[in-house]
């Protein structure tokens, strides 16, 4: 079986319809931001704090290339800026692995971050009208990267349930 991808912006879904999905198939899900953290023994918040974005970035990528490697299947929930760095768009074309975009409105973005932004050091320190000027800059910005993904799906009006049986069709 390919490795299955996901990715998208903060807060599209991505650790929670993977760890949906890794149960439906029996499957290991590994969340890379996690991974990361476990690495380091760092939260993603003091990394970014303490060794700056850019040191967060080159270890995103050999930890990406680490999943990747790994033998057994498996599903990875990506960070929501991993395919925007260091070529990793380039990984998601792979033939060993299926990458799945979920691709999210800003609305729907700002709506779910609005409530639970404290640990995304990106959008931390914002109000709602400053995070949605944010998200629609940094969408735009991105969407070229996410669009390397080998399916996209639209996940504004579905729910995680609808989201995983539609990756599960794509498998079969
Ligand atoms: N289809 C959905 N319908 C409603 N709420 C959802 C849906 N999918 C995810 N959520 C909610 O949106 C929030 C963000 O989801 P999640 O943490 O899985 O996003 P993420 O893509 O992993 O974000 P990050 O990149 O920051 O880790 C969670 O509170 C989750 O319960
Ligand atoms: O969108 C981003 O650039 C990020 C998303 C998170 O998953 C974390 O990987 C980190 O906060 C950066
Ligand atoms: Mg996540």
């Amino acid at each position: 079986m390919k490795k299955i991808i996901l990715l998208g912006y903060m807060g599209c879904g991505k650790s929670t319809v993977a760890r949906e999905l890794s149960k439906k198939l029996e499957i290991p899900f590994v969340d890379l931001d996690e991974f990361i953290e476990k690495k380091l023994g760092l939260s993603i918040k003091s990394i970014f704090a303490e060794k700056g974005e850019i040191y967060f970035r080159k270890l995103e990528h050999e930890c990406f290339v680490e999943l990747l490697n790994f033998t057994e299947p498996i599903v990875i929930g990506l960070g929501g800026g991993t395919p925007c760095y260091a070529n990793n768009h380039e990984l998601l074309k792979r033939d060993d692995v299926l990458s799945v975009y979920l691709k999210a409105s800003i609305d729907t973005l700002v709506g779910r971050l609005s409530l639970n932004k404290n640990n995304r050091p990106l959008i931390a320190n914002k109000n709602d009208e400053e995070m949605k000027e944010f998200i629609a800059t940094h969408l735009f910005e991105r969407s070229y990267y996410y669009n390397q993904a080998q399916y996209k799906i639209v996940v504004d009006e579905q729910t995680i349930a609808q989201t995983v049986e539609e990756i599960l069709a794509i498998l079969t």
